[in-house]
């Protein structure tokens, strides 16, 4: 029997929400070969489709940012995820930030900090440059990935943020620990990977662009501490299960200045987060 080397208009549209969804290259290339495509047209397609959908800020539109509806579903006072009721805090549209209480419970914020403890490396940041990791005297804090095989707490946790993002779980980096202590701090930065910046090119293949960022602050921080937004002169005070929520690149591949942020250094106490840093597709 022959194999398609051609897709229909309504197979295409199969493959991007596929894609959209997250589910994985591999299935996705089954599902076609079943469906009798060739198994190397499959494949081929799959991957050009990514790579295309991976590069939309090399392709973004100049001009300023443009606004659309924002991905995060919080026009309603709260976010009902399948196990938890998240409190909408506040919200700001221009750019698209939004404080959510309630995201962690207490014993699941004390948990997460035992997790990551023992793991604390001292924090690194990529080199626009070279791509390499290094550790740098504009983020003076500890932090640690903590990956989700075979941990339900954190797999719950994932699945809740996936929810409150509105993004599907495996487009999340692993959940991100950072700790300071009195002095340190996190200078501003964008979340998201200048592609004009060679050393990002092999972060930007696995998964793309970052698009959107949830910061859960997992204790009360005594004094100060805060997650500031200097362009916006925003400040938002660190309160146990509280998170912050922004996002910064549109469908056309534009980036939002406007989501510079850092975190301001603590000056009594200690400061714990998690942070979420979720990808355009699928994060390998
Ligand atoms: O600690 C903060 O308030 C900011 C953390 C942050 O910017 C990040 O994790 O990307
Ligand atoms: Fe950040």
């Amino acid at each position: 029997m022959n194999k398609y080397t051609r897709m229909s208009e309504e197979w295409d549209r199969w493959l991007d929400a596929s894609l959209d969804k997250g589910c994985r290259t591999q299935d996705i290339v089954a599902a076609m070969v079943a469906a009798h495509y060739d198994p190397a047209y499959a494949e081929r397609t799959v991957a050009e489709r990514q790579a295309q959908r991976l590069q939309p800020a090399a392709a973004a539109k100049p001009g300023p940012y443009r606004y659309g509806t924002p991905t995060i579903r919080h026009r309603d006072n709260v976010i009902e995820t399948s196990d938890r009721v998240v409190r909408v805090t506040m919200r700001i549209e221009q750019p698209v930030i939004a404080v959510l209480d309630d995201v962690f419970a207490p014993e699941e914020c004390d948990a997460v900090i035992a997790l990551a403890r023992a793991r604390l490396q001292p924090s690194a940041t990529l080199s626009p440059t070279t791509g390499e990791n290094q550790v740098r005297e504009h983020r003076t804090s500890e932090g640690a990935f903590l990956d989700d095989a075979g941990d339900p707490l954190l797999k719950r946790l994932n699945g809740r943020i996936a929810e409150i993002m509105n993004q599907p779980v495996a487009h999340g980096e692993a959940l991100h620990v950072l700790h300071y202590q009195v002095g340190a701090e996190y200078k501003p930065h964008h979340d998201y990977f200048d592609p004009a910046n060679p050393g990002f090119a092999a972060t930007l293949k696995r998964g793309g662009q970052r698009v959107a960022t949830l910061i859960v602050y997992l204790n009360d921080v005594e004094e100060a501490g805060d997650t500031i937004f200097p362009k916006l002169g925003l400040s938002i005070v660190p309160k146990q299960g509280r998170a912050v929520y922004f996002e910064y690149v549109n469908g056309d591949g534009q980036l939002d200045e406007a989501s510079l942020h850092g975190g301001a250094p603590v000056a009594r106490g200690e400061k714990w987060v998690a942070t979420k840093w979720v990808r355009q597709g699928v994060f390998r």
